[in-house]
């Protein structure tokens, strides 16, 4: 029988917790050898799903398969999901060999075994020579290997992640993250790592599933999420956007017309999902889809006063206010501080824009 890719496969999984519904309907499936981020806002049930698969929480309704087995009635130590919590874990007065070799002890296999799997999981890792060390020894980095090295001893088929970068400083985060991603996918591991993090989210995973509260509302790569966002929500937690109320006047073979703004201008776009014409719906446009003074008509075109600026290293950011009082941000990357003064105009090309319903969320 052919192995089937999916790895962990979530259906209709629901967890309440008093009158609290914390996860609602989940159904969810992830392959084999992937790195998968579960990203939402504090509050919005990714631990509790995270702990759920592991087996901490019990679930109220659902089922849970992994790697083909449906393991609902099975307790944590049998379910093969370890978890890696903030700052790794890791036993201070352990030596890395020890810690390692904690799950194995606990398993009581023999001495000779343990041994043999210790030394290879830490091979895996390229810690080798290390055994003797203590965690304060080692840097950031090799903490998270070791962390790792104590999943993969156990021929986990699922490492599970909750937020174990939170407590380090910005620059080691960068480091560790980099890590991690490495071992991921020179050992072909599957990864479900929990932040509320967007930019750790999107330079680490393969694939993102952004929570909105107990509820997912898109599951889908990076480059998806942040540029064909689902619903206003996951527009709105990804980055920064900029949301104009527009309304479908013409839809055809995949393309809307749609009307904006006060002079009621249109702009053609490609549209993913089928819309009726009439149809209310919401433009998203990233600030750095936008110029200021385009030099050519662009297709979507705003106008109003620049009420601020701000500089932000790569870019400069602009506020402007526009003819209905709302504000727009801008970024500019080429111009340095340019101080405009009275109307200007900021444009997007059609190409640019996507549209959301407005009842997505
Ligand atoms: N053991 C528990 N008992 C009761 N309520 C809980 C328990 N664990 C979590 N909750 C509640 O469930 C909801 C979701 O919590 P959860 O920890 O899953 O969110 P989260 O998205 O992981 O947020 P954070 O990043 O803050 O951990 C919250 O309202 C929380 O108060």
């Amino acid at each position: 029988m052919m192995e089937s890719n999916i790895l962990l496969d979530l259906k209709d999984v629901n967890k309440v917790f008093g009158t609290n519904h914390v996860l609602k309907n989940i159904n969810l499936q992830i392959e084999r050898g992937k790195f998968i981020t579960f990203l939402g806002p504090s509050g919005c049930g990714k631990t509790t799903l995270l702990r759920s698969i592991a087996g901490f929480y019990t679930i109220d309704q659902g089922e849970v398969w992994i790697d083909g087995k449906l393991v609902n009635d099975l307790p944590p130590y049998k379910r093969g999901t370890p978890m890696v919590f903030q700052e790794y874990a890791l036993f201070p007065h352990m030596t890395v060999f020890d810690n390692i070799a904690y799950g194995l002890d606990i398993l009581k296999r023999p001495e000779g075994e343990i041994q043999q799997r210790v030394e290879a999981a830490m091979a895996q890792v390229k810690l080798t020579g290390l055994e003797e060390r203590y965690p304060h020894e080692m840097s950031g980095g090799q903490q998270q290997r070791v962390a790792m090295a104590r999943a993969l001893v156990m021929n986990s088929p699922i490492i599970l992640l909750d937020e174990p970068l939170s407590n380090l400083d910005a620059k080691l985060r960068e480091e560790v993250r980099v890590e991690l991603r490495t071992i991921q996918q020179e050992l072909g591991l599957t990864v479900i790592y929990v932040t509320h993090d967007q930019l750790e989210a999107l330079s680490m995973s393969d694939q993102i599933v952004v929570f909105n509260r107990g509820k997912i509302d898109q599951y889908g790569t990076p480059h998806e999420i942040y540029y064909e966002p689902r619903t206003q929500y996951v527009a709105d937690f990804i980055g920064t956007t900029n949301f104009e109320d527009a309304k479908v006047v013409k839809y055809e073979g995949g393309l809307a017309t749609v009307q904006y703004g006060q002079a009621g201008d249109t702009v053609t776009i490609e549209a993913r999902e089928h819309l009726a014409v009439g149809e209310e719906v919401i433009l998203c446009v990233r600030p750095e889809s936008l110029r200021i003074e385009p030099s050519e008509t662009s297709d979507f075109h705003i106008t109003g006063i620049i009420k601020s600026s701000m500089f932000l290293g790569e870019k400069q950011r602009y506020f402007l206010v526009d003819e209905v009082g709302k504000e727009w941000i801008v970024d500019a990357y080429d111009i340095g501080k340019k101080v405009y003064d009275g109307i200007v105009q900021i444009g997007a090309a059609a190409d640019k824009i996507h549209i959301i319903k407005k009842n997505g969320s």
